[in-house]
Order: structure tokens, then sequence, then C-alpha cells
């Protein structure tokens, strides 16, 4: 059995965190007191953090979304973005992630006056800052929200903010309703522009959602994607059979950005141990683990990893297996990734395993 001590000591990836699905309680509280906004359903900072675990937990995407109209409110100023950026890199570091890809959603976050502009580039100050001295590489990932009809400019903005912190495009948002198609031309824009993209798929809804944003979008990623299990049958003895599109994309060796607390959280599925990222690390799907919202689904990655090996008996091979998966699948150039692979992630997963089998 791994120990959540060790675990937490592990190399981690992570590559869907949204930064405003993370703060701390006690930020929202601050913030909210700094900047005059009063409609928190309380100022108790445990009670706080109970309330947003309370109403992600309603096993529905929308209702999960509700309370993001909070943290939202309070991440309208210059400063109040660059500290929940540089918090968001400091808990990562300390939580033992060393590469990291945090989405959030420009748009959202005008209210006071910023441009879209000054807003990327305080979140990657912030990440700048809190990240300096630590074994943190992290980036941004700009999500356009799909229920809106700004997502080409903010195509454009990711890729005028390429090599200056920002490695990816998203759309984020219901799903249900707003397919990928509905913002083809800023997937287009991005592909021609030969930049990344990943998008949220196959979470809320199913099949359809991942074939358009796989096959009509050129999605590299798929956040989630967990819904390719409608398309593999398992017979009673275990056996599992693709159809041609869960195939496709682990012969494409496309990346899965799963978060079972999260899904757990929105109804996906009723426990870690019956959801669907034991079936697809057992078929070989390139697997990836993640947080989606550590402040609402009140998680943090060992406690992905502490779940996951308690579900599925997972150990240490199993977790490096998932972080290699990832820093494979980071948006960062490949001469970074190879970088954090072989000076990181091998080397420190080998001291564990031999500290584990010693037993100190
Ligand atoms: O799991 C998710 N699925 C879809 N959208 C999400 C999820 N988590 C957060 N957001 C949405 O993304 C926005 C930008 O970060 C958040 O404001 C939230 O509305
Ligand atoms: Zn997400």
């Amino acid at each position: 059995m791994t120990s959540a001590e060790l675990i937490k000591r592990a190399p981690k990836a992570l590559l869907h965190d949204h930064l405003d699905g993370g703060l701390r309680p006690e930020t929202v509280v601050e913030l909210a007191a700094e900047y005059g906004y009063d409609g928190l359903p309380t100022t108790d900072v445990t009670e706080l953090g109970q309330w947003f675990n309370k109403g992600a937990k309603r096993n529905d995407l929308v209702l999960y979304l509700e309370t993001f109209a909070h943290t939202g409110a309070v991440m309208q100023h210059r400063d109040a973005i660059e500290r929940v950026a540089y918090e968001c890199a400091q808990d990562l570091a300390a939580d033992g992630v060393v590469y990291a890809e945090i989405r959030f959603a420009p748009e959202l976050h005008l209210e006071a006056g910023l441009t879209l502009d000054e807003v990327v580039e305080t979140v990657t100050a912030g990440f700048r800052r809190g990240s300096e001295g630590t074994d943190l590489t992290i980036y941004g990932i700009l999500s356009a929200m799909r229920q809106a009809a700004r997502s080409f400019e903010i195509a454009e903005l990711a890729i005028r903010h390429r090599d200056k912190g920002v490695v990816g495009f998203d759309i984020a948002g219901p799903e249900a309703g707003f397919p990928p198609t509905r913002h083809l031309d800023a997937f287009q824009l991005v592909n021609r522009e030969n930049f990344h993209a990943t998008i949220h798929a196959g979470e809320a809804f199913g099949l359809p959602s991942i074939w358009e944003a796989v096959q009509f979008c050129g999605a590299e990623r798929l956040g989630h994607g967990v819904r390719l299990i409608d398309d593999i049958t398992v017979d009673d003895d275990g056996e599992a059979t693709l159809g041609q599109l869960a195939t496709y994309i682990r012969d494409r060796r496309i990346p899965l950005e799963v978060c079972p607390t999260s899904n757990v959280n929105t109804g996906v599925a009723p426990t870690i141990a019956e959801h669907p990222i034991g079936l697809l690390r057992r078929l070989r799907f390139r697997v990836t683990l993640n947080t989606d919202n550590r402040l609402m689904s009140d998680t943090s990655m060992t406690n992905e990893m502490v779940e996951c090996c308690e579900a599925f008996g997972w150990g240490l091979d199993d977790l490096q297996w998932l972080t290699v998966n990832a820093v494979k699948s980071a948006f960062a150039p490949f001469p970074e990734r190879i970088k954090i692979i072989d000076g990181i992630v091998k080397p420190r997963y080998a001291m564990l395993k031999a500290e584990q089998q010693l037993g100190v």
C-alpha cells in the first residue's frame, strides 16, 4: 500500500485545472472584503469551503458551475487576479506538482475594466512569481465559454500570448446544447497557426461531443472524455470491445484529462471505484489524472492519487505511468517535456520506489 505521505512527495503533472476553481477559501473571503463584494453566502472560511463543495456535489454540471459566480466576482482586479495565480502556483508546488497547465476564461474577468490582454498578462505574471524558486513549471490555457460567442477572439488572444506563458486554447462551460462545432472557426484558427487545443468533451454529454471535438475541431486532448465508455462494451469475462471512435482515440494516443472527483460530483460516476478511469487505464488509453476544480471539488493532486490508489489498488508504478502520460501530452515544447520526464519524474519515482521497498 502506498502511503498518502509518500504520494504527497511524488512528482505530479496537472493538465486540467481551472484557475477560478482553485482559490483558497480564505482568499475568497479576504478578496470579497477588499473589493466590496457582499454576495458570499458566508464569510466563515471553513463554512465557505464546505458550501462550495456542497454546491458542487449535486450530480449535475450546470449546478456544479453555479458557484463560480462567486470566485469570478472576486477576480476582477489586477491585484486580486495576480494573487490568485500566485497562490495557485504556490499550492501546486507544495503538493508536489512539477508541471501544470492552468486554464481560465479571460472573458469572465472584465467587469472592472481590465482588457482581455491585461487579464492574461496578470495571470501569467502571478504564475511566474508563484513558481519562482520551486520545481514547478506552469503555463496557462485560455478557455472560451462555450455558451458565449467570443471564442474566435479568445483563440486570437491565446495565439498572441504564445511563448509568453500561454500554451493552448479550450472551450469550457455547459456541454449539453453547446457542441464544439459551434466554435469551429476558433479551432480552425488555432490549427492554422500551429497552436494547441484541448476541448471539454464527453463530460456532461456523450460521444457526439467527443467525435466533433476530435474529428471536426482537431482537439489534441480531451477534457474529461470519460463518456468514451459508451463506445466500449465489456463482457462477463472482462473482455472489452471498442467501437470505432474509442479505437481511434486509443490508437492515436489522444490524451484524456480525467478528473475523477469532479466527475463523481457532477454525477458521471457514483463513486471513484466505479469511475471509468479504472477501465480506461486497464485498456491503456492515454489517461492523465487531474483535479479540475480544487476548491469546488475539495481536492488536490495528492488526493486524486490517494483516492485512485485506494479504489483500484494502484501503486507508484501506476502513478508514474499517469504522470509520464501527462508530461508527454503537455503543450510545452518537446525538449522541456523530455527534461521534466528524464530529469525529475523518473529519478524521483525511482527514489520513492526504493524507499518503499526498503520500508523506510
Ligand atoms: O468541469 C468543467 N466542465 C466545464 N466547464 C467547467 C468545468 N469546471 C469549470 N468550468 C468552467 O470554466 C470556467 C473557466 O475556468 C469556469 O468559470 C467554469 O464556468
Ligand atoms: Zn474542467
